[in-house]
């Protein structure tokens, strides 16, 4: 039985404009082997949006998930908080982050973070739950 309070489907987040950033990010996805382009974007807690997509390797365990692009653009346009999470591939469906990429985002989540899935909106706890985090490096 999901957990997620039904409260979190009517907060007022930006879905609909967070999946079109994912979609433009998809656009720029660099898939040549898997052709599985995949886009992923972001509502930062200072009210930005921020994107990425995935990029391939001719090496193919190197391939960087949307979300690794996502993370990196997040620290290199001074950082924050990620409050609401959405990812599209490129048949336009909502797709559920793997979870060296949950692991990615919950280092970078606001309190309350929520996720689009395929099954509804989620929270980070709940997608990974018990996560290790930086507070168990002390
Ligand atoms: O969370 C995910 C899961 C997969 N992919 C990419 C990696 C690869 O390029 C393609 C197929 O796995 O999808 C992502 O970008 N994010
Ligand atoms: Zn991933």
């Amino acid at each position: 039985m999901p957990v997620t309070d039904p409260a979190l489907e009517s907060r007022d987040l930006p879905w609909e404009e967070l999946k079109q950033a994912a979609t433009a990010a998809m656009q720029r996805a660099y898939v040549p082997y898997s052709k599985f382009p995949v886009g992923a974007a972001a509502l930062i807690d200072d009210g930005r949006i921020i994107s990425g997509c995935n990029v391939e390797n001719a090496s193919y365990g190197l391939t960087l998930c949307a979300e690794c692009a996502l993370v990196s653009s997040l620290a290199m346009t001074g950082g924050g908080r990620i409050v609401a999470f959405s990812c599209v591939d490129g048949s336009g469906n909502t797709l559920m982050p793997c979870g060296r990429c949950r692991q990615l985002l919950y280092e970078f989540r606001a309190p309350g973070m929520v996720l689009q899935t395929v099954s509804g909106i989620r929270t980070m706890d709940e997608v990974l739950p018990d996560a290790f985090g930086p507070e168990n490096l002390s």
